[in-house]
């Protein structure tokens, strides 16, 4: 692999058995010799943050992957894992069988539609900083210690670890 980028990406589920869904993800994430896994974080449970007030509480994970794809090549991968998983998107931030979304990549950043990276939401989601904080003690946001943009994030006291099925993702 020539070329190659690391990229934190954040998975989301509250719709079907959501730690089963997680785990497939994140196999058919890596299953390219194009993206391989660097790191995984623990799995969290949180209260959904926006959409309809009445949705089931998600699990939510971080990964780091190393990728020669582009940005807008993995942004396609990705949704084409959301859709083997059958997401569909009917109400906005409304429930979801699976949500994979780029958080960052390498050093690259956008603003389009289309893709828009760094995240724009990610610096203010607890669900995305505290897995990601506890996968990675020095990662950077913005240029600022995501363990340290944790404390500022809304949502963050609902976050908890996740103590279901013990799932070995192995880098
Ligand atoms: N960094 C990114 N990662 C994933 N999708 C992105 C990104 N930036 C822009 N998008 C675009 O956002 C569109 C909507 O994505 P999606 O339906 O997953 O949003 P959402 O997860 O419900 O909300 P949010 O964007 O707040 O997480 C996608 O079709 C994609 O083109
Ligand atoms: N707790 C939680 N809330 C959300 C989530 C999510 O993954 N977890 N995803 C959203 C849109 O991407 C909107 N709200």
């Amino acid at each position: 692999m020539t070329g190659r980028v690391r990229s934190v990406l954040a998975l989301g589920s509250n719709l079907g058995d959501s730690h089963s869904t997680l785990s497939l993800a994140v196999a058919d994430l890596v299953d390219s010799t194009r993206v391989r896994l660097r790191e995984v974080s623990p799995v969290v449970r949180s209260i959904p943050v926006g959409g309809p007030a009445d949705q089931p509480e998600y699990l939510n994970m971080v990964i780091e992957v190393e990728t020669d794809l582009g940005p807008y090549e993995l942004l396609a991968h990705c949704q084409s894992v959301e859709e083997k998983h059958h997401r569909t998107r009917d109400v906005r931030w409304g429930p979801r069988t699976l949500d994979v979304d780029i958080i960052t990549f390498g050093d690259f950043s956008s603003d389009d539609e289309r893709l828009t990276i760094p995240h724009p939401r990610a610096a203010e989601r607890a669900f995305v900083l505290q897995p990601w904080a506890w996968m990675d003690s020095t990662a950077l946001l913005h240029g600022r210690l995501v363990a340290e943009l944790v404390s500022g994030a809304p949502d963050r006291t609902g976050i908890q670890p996740y103590e279901g099925a013990d799932t070995q993702w192995v880098p």
